[in-house]
């Protein structure tokens, strides 16, 4: 009855994946992916599954408050399957306005019958009836604790609101907080060393993807109506990278030239590391370099898709200083491990996966990368740093607290390369600070070291 290959209803498929999240503690993209691949679904089914799962997620923490008010069982002692539905049920009653309540009950209630037993459906029934008789202000905290009310309404640890509003105000942090809980758009990077931008958009029009030329790089298009997308032809003839058009600012701001050897300290899936061989134009050379196999062989899958043959890999520890690479590159990148907290739109599981702790502990490996990458650096080298986090103490105080222990180094203005860029004015204090709310890109930090000694 369970059994995976009988999966075609995309509610059921949708369950499935909430499920197998939830028991083995899974990445949502994997998890997802993997179950999608052995179904025959079509791609708007997968594209309402993708939708359901990704909508559950966000909005986990007010839909599992809304059970917690209606059911008298505690919600840990609702079993996983049950909740499962009880929550995709939800979800589909306050998300999406295209489904009658009707639909969204009965469609949990069969679920119910054939997930759990007959008294299940009963009270999978009571519980979504009452709610969809439920006026709004029933469906929602108070809202005198403002914290709290946000928390649960945008579903995001108190945590994460608490600290957002302390430094961005609460206008910004509700804005954040809404961006979150969107789908962001897909972009892709054009592989200019098989392809220009002009043409890579001709073939996907003729594939009927609705394409546009992302503002920020002059290589990005956003695809509108993309699924599946690395069965895509074009995809596998390493014609493009999938991308965001903030972590493709980051090669343009290393500007490595052709013949010059860079050294990637963090480098898998290979996303940056790739983007500065096309900038190089397959000459000199790359060392990328991460801690785990299993994601080197992700960079060498990349770059051997793409064409590309002046990157070597090696399993490195970002932690530990290389004597023999002192002093040698012309240019340094440590895109960091980090919090992750500016791309919460598109792995909302961080929301649920990281601790306040966590962040206060990742700032010691930053800090003790970042010295150790600049090492590397020939005088005159650059060396970027830079995360997909808005979190400043992950961020600019990291590298403050980098130059006043290196009075070899110093922070030097970012040339723009968009419009979208020259209104950044922090790029002439020699970094940029993006946030999904405002730039309606990933959020991300980039900043630009020079050795000058
Ligand atoms: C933000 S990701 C890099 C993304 C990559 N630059 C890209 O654009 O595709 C950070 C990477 O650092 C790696 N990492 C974590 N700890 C490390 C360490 N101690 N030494 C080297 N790499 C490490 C992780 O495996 C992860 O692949």
């Amino acid at each position: 009855m369970k059994n995976q290959d009988s999966l075609e209803n995309p509610r059921e498929v949708a369950l499935k994946v909430l499920y197998k999240i939830d028991k083995n503690n899974a990445y949502s993209n994997i998890c997802l992916k993997k179950i999608l691949n052995h179904t025959s679904l079509k791609p708007l089914d997968r594209a309402f599954v993708t939708q359901l799962v990704y909508g559950v997620i966000k909005n986990k923490f007010r839909i599992d408050w809304i059970i917690s008010q209606f059911s008298n069982t505690p919600i840990k002692k609702i079993s996983p399957w049950v909740l499962n539905i009880l929550r995709l049920g939800i979800y589909q009653m306050l998300y999406l306005d295209k489904i009658p309540q009707s639909a969204a009950v009965n469609e949990s209630v069969k679920l119910g019958k054939k997930y759990g037993h007959k008294r299940i459906s009963g009270f999978i029934n009571g519980i979504l009836r009452s709610i969809s008789r439920s006026p709004q202000e029933i469906l929602q905290p108070d809202k005198k604790d403002i914290v709290h009310f946000l928390s649960i309404y945008y579903s995001h640890p108190k945590w994460m609101v608490e600290k957002w509003i302390k430094e961005y105000g609460k206008d910004f942090t509700i804005d954040l907080l809404k961006k979150n809980n969107e789908a962001p758009s897909i972009s892709v990077r054009t592989n200019t060393l098989k392809i220009s931008r002009e043409r890579l958009i001709d073939l996907l029009q003729k594939e009927d993807i609705v394409t546009k030329k992302g503002e920020w790089c002059p290589e990005a298009i956003i695809l509108e109506n993309i699924s599946n997308i690395d069965k895509n032809k074009y995809f596998k003839e390493g014609l493009f990278q999938v991308q965001d058009q903030s972590s493709m600012l980051v090669a343009h701001v290393l500007n490595p030239k052709e013949n010059q050897l860079v050294i990637d300290v963090c480098a898998a899936p290979g996303g940056k590391t790739t983007h500065i061989a096309q900038k190089m134009n397959n000459t000199g050379k790359i060392i990328a370099r991460d801690i785990y196999d299993h994601k080197l062989s992700l960079i060498k899958q990349n770059r051997d898709r793409l064409g590309i043959s002046n990157i070597i890999l090696e399993k490195y520890n970002a932690l530990e200083v290389d004597s023999d690479l002192i002093g040698q590159a012309d240019r340094v990148l440590l895109d960091a491990p980090c919090s992750g907290l500016g791309i919460i739109r598109r792995k909302p599981d961080l929301k649920w996966n990281k601790c306040f702790n966590d962040i206060k502990k990742i700032t010691i490996l930053q800090y003790k990368m970042l010295e150790n990458a600049g090492k590397y650096l020939k005088k005159g080298g650059i060396l970027v740093y830079s995360t997909c986090t808005i979190n400043p103490d992950e961020n600019f105080n990291i590298v403050k607290k980098f130059l006043n222990k290196n009075s070899n180094f110093k922070i030097v203005p970012i040339l723009p390369i968009c419009e979208k860029m020259e209104k950044h004015k922090e790029i002439e204090e020699g970094y940029l600070q993006l946030f999904p709310n405002i730039d309606f890109v990933d959020g991300f930090f980039i900043s630009k070291i020079q050795r000058f000694q």
